[in-house]
Protein backbone atom coordinates (compact mmCIF):
# COMPACT_ATOMS: atom_id res chain seq x y z
CA UNK A 1 0.00 0.00 0.00
CA UNK A 2 0.86 3.65 -0.57
CA UNK A 3 1.72 5.68 2.02
CA UNK A 4 -1.47 7.63 1.67
CA UNK A 5 -3.68 4.97 1.82
CA UNK A 6 -1.91 3.73 4.82
CA UNK A 7 -2.97 6.55 6.51
CA UNK A 8 -6.06 7.03 5.48
CA UNK A 9 -6.96 3.62 6.87
CA UNK A 10 -5.02 4.74 10.01
CA UNK A 11 -7.00 7.86 10.03
CA UNK A 12 -10.32 5.49 9.18
CA UNK A 13 -9.34 3.50 12.29
CA UNK A 14 -8.60 6.82 14.71
CA UNK A 15 -11.76 7.91 14.14
CA UNK A 16 -13.35 4.57 15.33
CA UNK A 17 -11.47 4.43 17.95
CA UNK A 18 -12.89 7.81 19.05
CA UNK A 19 -16.38 6.85 18.61
CA UNK A 20 -15.75 4.08 20.67
CA UNK A 21 -14.37 5.98 23.47
CA UNK A 22 -16.84 8.37 23.41
CA UNK A 23 -19.23 5.54 23.62
CA UNK A 24 -17.36 3.97 26.79
CA UNK A 25 -17.97 7.87 28.74
CA UNK A 26 -21.56 7.34 28.18
CA UNK A 27 -21.46 3.99 29.47
CA UNK A 28 -19.51 5.22 32.56
CA UNK A 29 -21.85 8.11 32.84
CA UNK A 30 -24.48 5.74 33.11
CA UNK A 31 -22.72 3.61 35.83
CA UNK A 32 -22.54 6.55 37.91
CA UNK A 33 -26.25 6.82 38.07
CA UNK A 34 -26.37 3.01 38.83
CA UNK A 35 -24.12 3.28 41.33
CA UNK A 36 -25.75 6.40 42.60
CA UNK A 37 -29.19 4.36 43.26
CA UNK A 38 -27.11 1.43 44.87
CA UNK A 39 -25.72 4.22 47.19
CA UNK A 40 -21.98 2.57 45.97
CA UNK A 41 -18.81 4.59 45.36
CA UNK A 42 -17.59 5.75 42.12
CA UNK A 43 -14.05 4.14 42.13
CA UNK A 44 -14.43 0.29 42.37
CA UNK A 45 -10.86 -0.65 42.14
CA UNK A 46 -11.42 -4.21 42.29
CA UNK A 47 -13.32 -3.58 39.28
CA UNK A 48 -10.48 -1.80 37.35
CA UNK A 49 -8.40 -4.64 38.70
CA UNK A 50 -10.29 -7.53 37.34
CA UNK A 51 -10.67 -5.22 33.61
CA UNK A 52 -7.12 -4.67 33.85
CA UNK A 53 -5.90 -8.36 33.85
CA UNK A 54 -8.46 -9.13 31.78
CA UNK A 55 -7.36 -6.58 29.11
CA UNK A 56 -3.84 -7.41 29.50
CA UNK A 57 -5.21 -11.39 28.40
CA UNK A 58 -7.05 -10.23 25.13
CA UNK A 59 -4.06 -7.39 24.36
CA UNK A 60 -1.21 -10.50 24.81
CA UNK A 61 -2.69 -12.51 21.55
CA UNK A 62 -2.76 -8.83 20.36
CA UNK A 63 1.02 -8.30 20.02
CA UNK A 64 -0.33 -5.20 22.71
CA UNK A 65 1.86 -5.63 25.70
CA UNK A 66 0.81 -5.25 29.62
CA UNK A 67 2.85 -1.58 30.00
CA UNK A 68 1.00 -0.27 26.62
CA UNK A 69 -2.56 -1.82 27.90
CA UNK A 70 -2.19 -0.55 31.47
CA UNK A 71 -0.49 3.14 30.30
CA UNK A 72 -3.58 3.34 27.66
CA UNK A 73 -6.58 2.32 30.78
CA UNK A 74 -5.17 4.54 33.56
CA UNK A 75 -5.58 7.34 30.87
CA UNK A 76 -9.33 5.71 30.30
CA UNK A 77 -10.55 4.94 33.56
CA UNK A 78 -8.97 8.27 35.41
CA UNK A 79 -11.05 10.30 32.69
CA UNK A 80 -14.17 7.96 33.93
CA UNK A 81 -13.62 8.48 37.40
CA UNK A 82 -13.23 12.28 37.06
CA UNK A 83 -16.46 12.12 34.32
CA UNK A 84 -18.75 10.39 37.17
CA UNK A 85 -17.30 12.72 39.64
CA UNK A 86 -18.28 15.73 37.66
CA UNK A 87 -21.45 14.38 36.77
CA UNK A 88 -22.62 13.08 40.32
CA UNK A 89 -21.38 17.16 41.68
CA UNK A 90 -22.93 18.76 39.03
CA UNK A 91 -26.43 16.81 39.82
CA UNK A 92 -26.03 17.21 43.80
CA UNK A 93 -25.25 20.57 43.72
CA UNK A 94 -27.85 22.13 40.83
CA UNK A 95 -24.28 23.48 39.39
CA UNK A 96 -25.16 21.84 36.09
CA UNK A 97 -25.10 24.86 33.45
CA UNK A 98 -24.31 25.23 29.89
CA UNK A 99 -22.23 27.51 30.55
CA UNK A 100 -19.58 28.95 33.33
CA UNK A 101 -18.02 32.22 33.44
CA UNK A 102 -14.42 31.29 34.83
CA UNK A 103 -11.86 33.77 35.58
CA UNK A 104 -7.28 32.82 35.60
CA UNK A 105 -4.45 34.03 35.23
CA UNK A 106 -3.18 35.14 31.82
CA UNK A 107 -5.11 34.74 28.65
CA UNK A 108 -5.41 32.08 25.74
CA UNK A 109 -2.40 29.41 26.06
CA UNK A 110 -1.22 30.77 29.80
CA UNK A 111 -1.28 27.60 32.00
CA UNK A 112 -3.91 28.32 33.98
CA UNK A 113 -6.16 28.87 30.62
CA UNK A 114 -5.05 24.86 29.80
CA UNK A 115 -5.96 23.95 33.18
CA UNK A 116 -9.68 25.95 32.99
CA UNK A 117 -10.45 23.92 30.10
CA UNK A 118 -9.42 20.73 31.80
CA UNK A 119 -11.63 21.41 34.21
CA UNK A 120 -14.48 22.75 33.09
CA UNK A 121 -14.86 21.02 29.99
CA UNK A 122 -15.71 18.05 31.82
CA UNK A 123 -18.57 20.22 33.86
CA UNK A 124 -20.20 23.29 31.04
CA UNK A 125 -20.70 22.67 27.59
CA UNK A 126 -19.07 26.64 27.40
CA UNK A 127 -16.54 28.13 28.76
CA UNK A 128 -16.84 32.25 29.01
CA UNK A 129 -12.88 32.76 29.31
CA UNK A 130 -12.27 35.87 31.58
CA UNK A 131 -8.37 36.32 31.47
CA UNK A 132 -6.71 38.64 34.73
CA UNK A 133 -3.89 40.21 34.94
CA UNK A 134 -3.48 39.03 38.74
CA UNK A 135 -4.55 36.56 41.54
CA UNK A 136 -6.27 39.99 43.16
CA UNK A 137 -8.19 40.46 40.22
CA UNK A 138 -9.34 36.70 39.69
CA UNK A 139 -10.80 36.91 42.92
CA UNK A 140 -12.62 39.96 42.86
CA UNK A 141 -14.27 39.34 39.34
CA UNK A 142 -16.14 36.18 41.24
CA UNK A 143 -16.46 38.47 44.71
CA UNK A 144 -18.24 41.14 42.37
CA UNK A 145 -20.29 38.69 40.30
CA UNK A 146 -18.59 39.09 37.09
CA UNK A 147 -17.07 35.42 37.15
CA UNK A 148 -19.05 32.10 38.50
CA UNK A 149 -15.39 30.72 39.44
CA UNK A 150 -12.04 31.17 39.63
CA UNK A 151 -9.17 28.60 39.10
CA UNK A 152 -6.02 29.71 41.02
CA UNK A 153 -2.88 28.12 41.31
CA UNK A 154 -1.94 26.79 45.02
CA UNK A 155 1.34 24.80 45.14
CA UNK A 156 4.03 24.00 42.15
CA UNK A 157 5.81 20.49 42.95
CA UNK A 158 9.68 23.06 41.94
CA UNK A 159 8.61 26.52 43.49
CA UNK A 160 6.57 25.09 46.52
CA UNK A 161 3.24 27.48 47.74
CA UNK A 162 1.96 30.45 46.27
CA UNK A 163 2.07 32.40 49.05
CA UNK A 164 -0.12 35.25 47.34
CA UNK A 165 -2.98 32.91 46.75
CA UNK A 166 -2.56 31.42 50.15
CA UNK A 167 -2.39 35.15 51.75
CA UNK A 168 -5.78 35.66 49.29
CA UNK A 169 -7.78 32.94 51.12
CA UNK A 170 -7.21 34.21 54.29
CA UNK A 171 -9.36 37.07 53.37
CA UNK A 172 -11.25 35.53 51.00
CA UNK A 173 -15.52 35.22 51.38
CA UNK A 174 -15.33 32.56 48.65
CA UNK A 175 -14.98 28.84 49.11
CA UNK A 176 -12.85 26.53 47.39
CA UNK A 177 -15.15 23.99 45.39
CA UNK A 178 -12.56 21.60 43.60
CA UNK A 179 -8.95 21.24 42.78
CA UNK A 180 -7.22 20.08 39.91
CA UNK A 181 -3.20 19.25 39.19
CA UNK A 182 -1.58 19.54 35.97
CA UNK A 183 1.73 18.58 34.29
CA UNK A 184 3.80 22.52 33.69
CA UNK A 185 6.69 21.47 31.04
CA UNK A 186 8.10 24.94 30.57
CA UNK A 187 9.99 25.43 27.17
CA UNK A 188 11.96 28.40 26.09
CA UNK A 189 10.27 29.72 23.13
CA UNK A 190 11.38 32.28 20.75
CA UNK A 191 10.72 33.86 17.32
CA UNK A 192 11.78 31.24 14.42
CA UNK A 193 14.70 31.34 13.86
CA UNK A 194 15.90 32.45 17.34
CA UNK A 195 19.75 31.67 18.08
CA UNK A 196 20.42 30.56 21.21
CA UNK A 197 23.34 32.33 21.85
CA UNK A 198 22.19 35.49 20.81
CA UNK A 199 19.54 35.47 24.07
CA UNK A 200 19.88 38.58 25.90
CA UNK A 201 16.29 38.48 28.08
CA UNK A 202 13.80 36.04 29.01
CA UNK A 203 10.13 37.01 29.77
CA UNK A 204 8.57 34.97 32.52
CA UNK A 205 5.59 35.05 34.94
CA UNK A 206 7.85 34.95 38.79
CA UNK A 207 6.25 31.77 39.69
CA UNK A 208 7.83 30.37 36.16
CA UNK A 209 11.04 32.01 36.85
CA UNK A 210 11.17 30.26 40.20
CA UNK A 211 10.01 26.84 38.47
CA UNK A 212 13.52 26.89 36.04
CA UNK A 213 16.18 29.20 38.37
CA UNK A 214 18.49 26.02 38.03
CA UNK A 215 18.51 26.28 34.01
CA UNK A 216 17.93 30.23 34.06
CA UNK A 217 21.58 30.44 36.22
CA UNK A 218 23.14 28.52 33.62
CA UNK A 219 22.63 31.35 30.94
CA UNK A 220 24.73 34.20 31.73
CA UNK A 221 24.23 37.59 30.46
CA UNK A 222 20.75 37.26 30.02
CA UNK A 223 18.45 39.83 31.72
CA UNK A 224 15.15 38.14 33.34
CA UNK A 225 11.71 40.49 32.57
CA UNK A 226 8.62 39.61 35.24
CA UNK A 227 5.28 39.43 33.13
CA UNK A 228 1.80 38.64 34.62
CA UNK A 229 1.34 35.30 32.97
CA UNK A 230 2.65 33.04 30.25
CA UNK A 231 0.14 34.43 27.63
CA UNK A 232 1.36 38.08 28.51
CA UNK A 233 5.23 36.76 28.12
CA UNK A 234 3.98 35.65 24.59
CA UNK A 235 2.70 38.42 23.74
CA UNK A 236 5.32 40.45 24.74
CA UNK A 237 7.73 38.31 22.35
CA UNK A 238 5.12 38.50 19.58
CA UNK A 239 5.22 42.27 19.72
CA UNK A 240 8.53 43.28 20.23
CA UNK A 241 9.93 40.88 17.03
CA UNK A 242 13.42 41.04 18.66
CA UNK A 243 15.48 37.27 18.34
CA UNK A 244 17.24 38.17 21.14
CA UNK A 245 14.27 38.06 23.39
CA UNK A 246 12.38 34.70 24.32
CA UNK A 247 9.60 33.76 27.34
CA UNK A 248 9.24 30.67 29.29
CA UNK A 249 5.85 28.77 29.27
CA UNK A 250 4.40 25.72 27.69
CA UNK A 251 4.36 25.05 24.12
CA UNK A 252 0.74 25.15 23.12
CA UNK A 253 0.62 28.89 24.52
CA UNK A 254 3.26 29.20 22.81
CA UNK A 255 2.04 28.20 19.52
CA UNK A 256 -0.99 30.25 19.60
CA UNK A 257 1.37 33.22 19.14
CA UNK A 258 3.80 32.20 16.25
CA UNK A 259 6.76 30.78 18.64
CA UNK A 260 8.58 27.80 18.04
CA UNK A 261 10.74 25.72 21.27
CA UNK A 262 13.93 25.79 21.16
CA UNK A 263 14.86 24.10 24.55
CA UNK A 264 12.49 21.63 26.84
CA UNK A 265 12.09 20.36 30.19
CA UNK A 266 13.38 23.85 31.94
CA UNK A 267 11.88 22.77 35.36
CA UNK A 268 14.16 22.43 38.63
CA UNK A 269 12.18 19.26 38.94
CA UNK A 270 11.71 16.56 35.98
CA UNK A 271 7.69 16.15 36.95
CA UNK A 272 6.78 20.14 37.48
CA UNK A 273 3.29 19.97 38.51
CA UNK A 274 1.25 22.46 39.55
CA UNK A 275 -1.85 22.14 41.85
CA UNK A 276 -4.82 24.58 41.03
CA UNK A 277 -7.89 25.25 43.58
CA UNK A 278 -11.34 26.58 41.82
CA UNK A 279 -13.05 28.76 44.32
CA UNK A 280 -16.56 30.20 43.68
CA UNK A 281 -19.35 32.39 45.93
CA UNK A 282 -21.09 29.52 47.14
CA UNK A 283 -19.44 26.48 48.73
CA UNK A 284 -20.19 22.93 47.02
CA UNK A 285 -21.70 19.46 49.11
CA UNK A 286 -19.67 16.60 48.21
CA UNK A 287 -21.50 13.37 47.54
CA UNK A 288 -20.59 10.53 49.84
CA UNK A 289 -19.36 8.38 46.88
CA UNK A 290 -16.76 10.79 46.32
CA UNK A 291 -13.12 10.96 47.85
CA UNK A 292 -13.51 14.07 49.63
CA UNK A 293 -11.08 16.98 51.02
CA UNK A 294 -11.88 19.90 53.41
CA UNK A 295 -8.96 22.91 53.87
CA UNK A 296 -9.46 24.78 56.66
CA UNK A 297 -7.15 27.73 58.13
CA UNK A 298 -6.52 28.23 62.24
CA UNK A 299 -4.98 30.72 64.36
CA UNK A 300 -3.87 28.45 67.62
CA UNK A 301 -2.11 31.14 69.36
CA UNK A 302 1.12 30.75 70.65
CA UNK A 303 1.23 29.35 74.15
CA UNK A 304 3.48 26.36 74.33
CA UNK A 305 2.08 22.93 72.41
CA UNK A 306 -0.86 24.35 70.69
CA UNK A 307 -0.11 23.86 67.07
CA UNK A 308 0.36 20.01 68.44
CA UNK A 309 -2.75 20.15 70.92
CA UNK A 310 -4.56 20.90 67.03
CA UNK A 311 -3.15 18.47 64.87
CA UNK A 312 -3.88 15.74 67.78
CA UNK A 313 -7.43 16.46 67.65
CA UNK A 314 -7.04 15.22 64.08
CA UNK A 315 -5.44 12.33 64.87
CA UNK A 316 -7.64 11.01 67.73
CA UNK A 317 -10.47 11.40 64.76
CA UNK A 318 -8.57 9.64 62.50
CA UNK A 319 -8.60 12.14 60.36
CA UNK A 320 -5.64 12.23 57.45
CA UNK A 321 -3.97 15.35 56.86
CA UNK A 322 -2.84 16.48 53.21
CA UNK A 323 -0.91 19.34 54.03
CA UNK A 324 0.20 22.25 56.18
CA UNK A 325 1.11 25.12 54.82
CA UNK A 326 1.91 28.43 57.13
CA UNK A 327 1.30 32.36 56.04
CA UNK A 328 1.78 35.48 58.22
CA UNK A 329 -1.32 37.10 59.66
CA UNK A 330 -1.49 40.56 58.51
CA UNK A 331 -0.98 42.90 60.96
CA UNK A 332 0.11 40.53 63.48
CA UNK A 333 3.65 40.12 62.52
CA UNK A 334 5.49 37.12 64.06
CA UNK A 335 2.15 35.55 64.11
CA UNK A 336 0.81 32.41 61.83
CA UNK A 337 -1.87 31.36 60.18
CA UNK A 338 -1.93 27.21 59.17
CA UNK A 339 -3.83 26.48 56.30
CA UNK A 340 -4.53 22.71 56.71
CA UNK A 341 -5.87 19.96 54.38
CA UNK A 342 -7.68 16.91 55.51
CA UNK A 343 -8.82 14.03 53.58
CA UNK A 344 -12.08 14.22 55.17
CA UNK A 345 -16.35 14.96 54.02
CA UNK A 346 -17.07 18.28 55.82
CA UNK A 347 -20.23 15.87 56.70
CA UNK A 348 -18.51 13.37 57.97
CA UNK A 349 -19.40 12.87 61.58
CA UNK A 350 -15.82 12.97 62.92
CA UNK A 351 -14.98 16.27 60.73
CA UNK A 352 -17.83 17.30 62.66
CA UNK A 353 -16.51 16.71 65.74
CA UNK A 354 -12.88 17.75 65.52
CA UNK A 355 -13.94 20.91 64.05
CA UNK A 356 -15.98 21.88 67.05
CA UNK A 357 -12.99 20.22 69.86
CA UNK A 358 -10.70 22.54 67.20
CA UNK A 359 -13.38 25.55 67.69
CA UNK A 360 -12.43 25.24 71.42
CA UNK A 361 -8.80 24.99 71.42
CA UNK A 362 -8.05 27.38 68.40
CA UNK A 363 -8.35 31.58 68.21
CA UNK A 364 -9.78 31.72 64.77
CA UNK A 365 -10.83 28.48 62.41
CA UNK A 366 -12.08 29.20 59.45
CA UNK A 367 -13.34 26.06 57.07
CA UNK A 368 -12.11 27.88 53.19
CA UNK A 369 -14.30 24.59 51.46
CA UNK A 370 -14.72 20.65 50.98
CA UNK A 371 -14.03 19.57 47.68
CA UNK A 372 -14.00 16.39 45.60
CA UNK A 373 -10.69 14.66 45.65
CA UNK A 374 -9.12 14.71 41.92
CA UNK A 375 -6.04 12.62 42.63
CA UNK A 376 -6.66 9.69 41.18
CA UNK A 377 -4.29 6.84 42.02
CA UNK A 378 -4.15 4.59 38.86
CA UNK A 379 -4.75 1.11 40.49
CA UNK A 380 -1.35 -1.16 40.00
CA UNK A 381 -2.22 -4.35 38.75
CA UNK A 382 -1.09 -7.52 40.82
CA UNK A 383 0.45 -10.47 38.84
CA UNK A 384 -2.56 -12.78 38.14
O1 LIG B 1 -17.58 -0.19 36.47
C1 LIG B 1 -17.55 0.75 37.25
O2 LIG B 1 -17.82 0.66 38.44
C2 LIG B 1 -17.17 2.11 36.73
O3 LIG B 1 -17.34 3.08 37.42
C3 LIG B 1 -16.43 2.19 35.44
C4 LIG B 1 -14.93 2.22 35.66
C5 LIG B 1 -14.31 2.16 34.26
O4 LIG B 1 -14.11 3.21 33.64
O5 LIG B 1 -14.06 1.03 33.79
C6 LIG B 1 -14.54 3.49 36.32
C7 LIG B 1 -14.33 3.59 37.65
C8 LIG B 1 -14.33 2.41 38.52
O6 LIG B 1 -13.34 2.51 39.54
C9 LIG B 1 -14.30 1.14 37.81
C10 LIG B 1 -14.49 1.07 36.47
Amino acid sequence: MELDEIRHAISDTDQQLLALLAKRRQLALAVADAKLAQNKPIRDQKREQELLVSLIGQGKPLGLDAQYVTRLYHVIIEDSVLQQQAKIQGQLNGTDSPAVRVAFLGGQGSYSYWATQKYFTRRAERIIEQGCDSFNEIVQAVETGHADYALLPIENTSSGSINEVYDILQHTRLSIVGELTHPIAHCLLGLPGTDLTKIRQVCAHPQVIAQCSQYLQGLSQVKIEYCDSSSDAFNRIKQQQDPTVVAIGGEEGGQLYGLEVLTRDLANQKDNVSRFIVVARKPVTVAKAIPAKTTFIMYTGQQPGALVDALLVLKQHGISMGKLESRPINGNPWEEMFYVDVFANLNDYAMTRALEELNKITKFIKVLGCYPSEDIEPTQVTAG
